[in-house]
């Protein structure tokens, strides 16, 4: 069984081996949450055409000095043998290691993701289905529409606003409980009324 969790990636050095469709998804989802990601691989696919600003491509083959500094590695070249020696050498130093090819070498696994903002769902099959994972994240993306970034935003912000407010423990957290029924045109209004002050009860 897996935990699922949240990372901090930002800042961090983290590499892909491999340049097809594979690393490209996984690259891409590295760079949503600010890692400094380097792509190293003998070709690139199509995919990875004027993505240089965002990320280091860089020409080469897996060596094991490579992974001096990293954070995490995503071991995703065609070639199962090479993907199992990056997944070992990750193993050996620490490092937190997907191998694409071999769940069973991976530190960890990669969810199928909706992510609105801050908002984010992710779906995981523990690697029996991906294709499921994938599919139900198509429905899911289509509840929740790309307003629900904003819509979470302004809930933190009401958060940040009665969580320094005077009140009795008690009355903050029914507040807030009570927020998660609320839509965001009454969020809105919530919100208005607490920057002016406004006695809400
Ligand atoms: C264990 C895991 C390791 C990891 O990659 O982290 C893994 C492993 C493998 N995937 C394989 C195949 C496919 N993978 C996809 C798609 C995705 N795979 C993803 C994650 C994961 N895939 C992790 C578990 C996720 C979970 O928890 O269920 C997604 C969710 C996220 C992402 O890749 O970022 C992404 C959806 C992206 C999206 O949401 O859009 C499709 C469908 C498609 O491409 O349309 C197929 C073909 C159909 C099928 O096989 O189901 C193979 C066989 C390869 C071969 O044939 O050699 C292996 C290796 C093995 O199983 O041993
Ligand atoms: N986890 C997942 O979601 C999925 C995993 N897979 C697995 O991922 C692997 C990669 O899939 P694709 O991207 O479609 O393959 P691909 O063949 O398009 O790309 C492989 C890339 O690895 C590069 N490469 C080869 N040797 C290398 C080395 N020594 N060092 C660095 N890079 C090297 C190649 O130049 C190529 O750019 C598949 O072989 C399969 O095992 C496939 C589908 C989904």
């Amino acid at each position: 069984m897996y935990y699922p969790m949240m990372l901090k990636l930002q800042g961090k050095k983290v590499i892909v081996f491999g340049g097809g469709k594979v690393a490209y998804g996984k690259a891409k989802g590295l760079l949503e949450a600010g890692a400094c990601v380097q792509v190293i691989s003998p070709q690139f696919d199509k995919v990875f055409e004027g993505l240089h600003k965002q990320m280091t491509l860089i020409e080469g083959y897996y060596e094991e000095v490579l992974l001096q500094g990293c954070f995490l590695v995503v071991a995703a070249t065609n070639h199962p043998n090479i993907n199992e020696q990056i997944g070992k050498a990750c193993e050996e130093k620490g490092i937190l290691c997907n191998v694409v090819s071999s769940p069973s070498l991976s530190s960890f696994i990669v969810p199928s993701v909706v992510r609105r903002g801050e908002f984010v769902l992710s779906i995981s099959t523990g690697g029996n289905s991906p294709a499921l994972a994938k599919h139900i994240k198509k429905e899911l993306a289509k509840r929740y529409d790309e307003d629900y970034g904003a819509y979470v935003t302004l809930l933190g912000e009401i958060r940040k606003i009665v969580l320094a407010k005077s009140w009795p423990e008690e009355k903050k957290q029914t507040f807030l409980r009570e927020l998660s029924n609320k839509s965001f045109e009454e969020c809105n209004g919530l919100w208005e009324s607490l920057k002016r002050n406004e006695d809400l009860f």
